[in-house]
């Protein structure tokens, strides 16, 4: 089943509002684990307005190794303040999976992929040196990206489809092209031997969608959507909703993800 990590960037920032500790990020973390997620995404980054590198220590210790952490960022962007860059992050914390995103520090949120071939040179050695600190890295690819077997050359292990427009595309009831090009992005890079992940403003309305047409997907990061519609139907019960969704063949049901797990 394709995996579920859910992304804690929200919470932080709800956090980060008033100061203080709460609402607690490390519990944040618990209840998503206890409801059956199979990861925990985080995006610091360095203007530090989302999780903060004290964050990446706590959820490593929360984690436990109990599930995946994938820390995103831009690990080109140098350190700022007391931000210690994303290599530093990556190398203190150990994660499974480190995901390349190329955000300037002033975007409010992720909007595009790399350009591989214009960005080639500078991701060989940043790739190597992450999976040098054991890190499986993916790299945030548009779904019409024209070069994706790049990826694989410059030793990626996984891509991540950017489904911000496929996302878009679906609120507006018109989402056909976006669908197909993310379902040839993944069949391309699955034959050039990559892995297939996705994210960006998948919700529960156009998550089953993109999982029904695209059987490679490997792992799925949500936060924004999730964080927003656990405000209205708690956390465990909105990570059990997005299992089902992932389940896609109907053999887990709600009542079934909403189960206590030993
Ligand atoms: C790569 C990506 O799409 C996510 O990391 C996204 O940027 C997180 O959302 P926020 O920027 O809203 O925290
Ligand atoms: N990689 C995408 C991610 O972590 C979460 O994106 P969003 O669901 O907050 O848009």
């Amino acid at each position: 089943m394709t995996v579920l990590s859910v992304n804690l960037n929200k919470i932080a920032v709800l956090r980060n509002s008033r100061g203080d500790d709460e609402p607690d990020i490390r519990k944040a973390c618990e209840t998503v684990i206890a409801a059956g997620a199979g990861g925990i995404t985080v995006h610091p980054r360095p203007d530090q307005r989302h999780v903060r590198p004290g964050d990446v220590d706590a959820l490593v210790e929360q984690i436990g190794g109990r599930v995946e952490f994938n820390i995103e960022g831009n690990g080109f962007a140098g350190p700022r303040g007391s931000y210690p860059g994303l290599v530093a992050l990556v190398a203190k914390a150990r994660p499974a999976q480190c995901t390349l995103v190329p955000d300037s520090d002033a975007q409010i949120t992720s909007d595009h992929g790399f350009d591989l071939a214009a960005d080639a040179a500078r991701l060989r050695p940043l790739i190597a040196e992450l999976k040098a600190q054991g890190a499986r890295v993916s790299l945030f690819v548009d779904a019409d990206c024209p070069d994706v077997e790049r990826a694989a050359e410059l030793g990626a292990d996984r891509i991540e489809i950017y489904t911000g427009p496929y996302a878009k595309a679906f609120a507006r009831g018109d989402h056909g092209a976006a669908l197909a090009d993310c379902v040839r992005v993944a069949e391309r890079a699955h034959a050039a031997g990559l892995g297939v992940n996705a994210g960006h403003d998948l919700n529960q309305a156009n998550l089953g969608t993109l999982r029904q047409a695209i059987p490679q997907l490997a792992e799925v990061s949500i936060g924004h959507a999730l964080i927003g519609e656990a405000l209205y139907d708690g956390l465990s019960t909105t990570v059990a909703r997005y299992l089902a969704i992932l389940s896609g063949n109907g053999t887990l049901n709600i009542s079934d993800a909403l189960r206590p797990r030993p």
